[in-house]
């Protein structure tokens, strides 16, 4: 006989089966997860083997988890080394030749590795996977209000190669994609994270997709995480993009998401990395903890 008392047991045994309904529901459903970007970064490295804890916890669990990663500070560490300044519009990064190669480097290089190494450490099965193999783009060429806007070497997805993630799925792997894509000429363009996930998430016609991050989701005021909008309808979102409330990095994952609903995805959420677990409790539990942005 266990240590625990009848309590503790009964209150362990509730948790585990407050999931089920949960287990059962999304079994054999596609869910996408925006693993990144300004979390990866912290300087405690179990706060990104939690979260690769928590996909491999989701593949378990027969959900095909797909990863597309972001890795914007560590593409602004190689800039610098490079003697390169690092400059964003819109919450994106001017790209030059230059740049697009330490971008190519960085993601696929490094970034990617190291977030395979992570999920293999939590005993999933990743497969990583240049976006360059899978995303196509054309230059990004308006900006997210239909502005003309010129940031070099940045594309927007036009095509994912959704039966090779599927193949990739299939054969009982965790596809990690880098957010990197080519041109019709194969000429490499740097793709916004958030933006590429949203479209990734559409082309598998994902049930979920998931935004992590280092806020604790879509707040009225970023300073104050008691202001924190729990459920947010697509309808809702222009006044709150026109309040200003939507702004800085927060510009492409709202972005993205409305494409990826309008899409077909069932619902987005956005959830603060940094927290243990929230990817677990969010989709598992029956109060989640971040926004959820729905139909409606
Ligand atoms: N309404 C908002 N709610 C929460 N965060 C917001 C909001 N508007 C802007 N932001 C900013 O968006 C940032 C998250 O985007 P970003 O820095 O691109 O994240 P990541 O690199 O983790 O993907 C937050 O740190 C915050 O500064
Ligand atoms: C065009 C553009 O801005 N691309 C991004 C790609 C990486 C990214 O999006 O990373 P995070 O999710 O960590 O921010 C960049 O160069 O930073």
């Amino acid at each position: 006989m266990s240590d625990m008392n009848v309590e503790e047991i009964t209150a362990k045994a509730k948790v585990l089966l407050e999931a089920l309904p949960y287990i059962q529901n999304f079994r054999g459903a596609t869910f996408v997860v925006k693993y990144g970007g300004s979390f990866m970064d912290d300087p405690d490295p179990t706060v990104r083997s939690r979260v690769a804890y928590d996909i491999a916890f989701f593949a378990a669990c027969g959900i095909n988890t797909v990863v597309v990663h972001g890795g914007g500070k560590a593409i602004t560490r190689a800039m610098e080394e490079s003697g390169l300044q690092a400059k964003f519009i819109n919450g994106m990064r001017v790209t030059d030749a230059e740049t697009v190669n330490i971008v190519r480097r960085t993601l696929n290089g490094v970034v990617n590795s190291d977030v395979c190494t992570a999920i293999t450490e939590a005993r999933g099965k990743p497969k990583g996977i240049a976006g360059d193999e899978v995303l196509l783009c054309r230059k990004l060429d308006r900006d997210d209000e239909g502005n003309p806007i010129d940031l070099g070497f940045v594309g927007e997805v036009t095509e994912v190669k959704a039966k090779l993630i599927k193949k990739v799925i299939a054969d009982g792997l965790i596809p990690v994609i880098s957010p990197v894509a080519l041109d019709h000429d194969g000429q490499p363009h740097n793709v916004n994270a958030d933006m590429a996930a949203g479209r990734v998430a559409s082309a598998l016609r994902a049930r979920r997709l998931v935004y992590m991050s280092d806020v604790p989701g879509l707040m009225r005021d970023p300073s104050a995480p008691e202001t924190l909008i729990s459920t947010l309808k697509i309808s809702e979102i222009d006044a709150l993009r026109e309040a200003g409330i939507i702004s800085k990095g927060m510009r492409p994952k709202v972005g993205g998401a409305m494409r990826a609903l309008q899409d077909g995805v069932h619902r987005v959420h956005f959830i603060d990395g940094r927290l243990p677990h929230s990817l677990l409790l969010e989709i598992f539990t029956d109060k989640g903890i971040g926004t959820e942005i729905v139909h409606g």
